[in-house]
């Protein structure tokens, strides 16, 4: 199955993220193994995973070989591609999904690499931060109805450091929808259930989640306290 099709079929769509260190340096895997890591998620009902091989955060390649060979869900590459070569190799080590970062290309940039990922059965999962960056990636004509739109929280400009503005992907809900992508998706700094419920009782159709579910120390409380606080607003 597709990444973004494994989203929009799932409950409860969080996109668990492996992620070695935070924006800080900080450990975040402990004493656990990135078998253990992927073995928990898959326990709590990971649709999708998501591999940090970006060296800002302690990522290597092959984080991302592994995780691919541990599980059966769609795995996400988080690293900054810019040029085709690189979804080629995302691919080869067994991405389902690649992060193409709307502030990181020229305008020009952004088609060819939806067209491109699409090309090698690869969800584009495209980030962005603000309406120019929405309008840079997709303005130019690339249709999003394949590509997961994400709105990051953070800010690569200063490494992710900050905490996070949630109220950004309220916000730009709207011009997300307006790109006709079926899955828009917050990204980034979401660490308490009621945040995540929040933003999926918006119209968000997943979320993406790393620090805050390696952190808990109860990752199966965590997500029962989400799945609660979605079943109150069941009428
Ligand atoms: O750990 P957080 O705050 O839940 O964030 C996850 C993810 O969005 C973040 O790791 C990320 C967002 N954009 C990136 C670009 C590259 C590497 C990593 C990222």
């Amino acid at each position: 199955m597709t990444f973004i099709d494994a989203l929009l079929d799932a409950g409860r769509p969080v996109i668990m993220e492996v992620k070695r260190r935070d924006p800080h340096g900080d450990d975040l895997f402990g004493d656990r193994s990135i078998a253990d890591i992927v073995a928990e998620y898959e326990a709590a009902g990971a649709p999708c995973l998501s591999v940090v091989t970006g060296r800002w955060f302690g990522g290597t390649d092959s984080m991302l070989s592994e995780v691919a060979s541990l599980t059966d869900r769609p795995v996400l590459q988080k690293d900054f591609i810019t040029r085709r070569d690189q979804l080629l190799k995302a691919r080869d080590l067994g991405a389902s999904a690649v992060l193409l970062t709307a502030g990181l290309l020229p305008r020009s940039g952004m088609p060819g690499l939806i067209e491109g990922s699409l090309e090698l059965g690869l969800t584009p999962f495209v980030e962005v931060t603000g309406e120019a960056e929405i309008d840079a990636a997709f303005g130019a004509g690339p249709s999003a109805e394949h590509c997961v739109v994400a709105v990051n929280n953070k800010d690569i400009k200063n490494r992710e450091r900050g905490t996070g503005d949630l109220d950004r992907s309220a916000r730009l809900l709207p011009a997300l929808a307006a790109t006709g992508t079926r899955c828009p998706v917050s990204a980034s700094g979401i660490t308490k259930p009621q945040d995540a419920d929040r933003l999926l009782a918006e119209g968000y159709r997943g979320l993406l989640i790393g620090t805050g579910l390696l952190r808990t120390t109860s990752l199966t409380g965590w997500l029962a306290e989400l799945d609660d606080l979605r079943n109150m607003r069941v009428p």
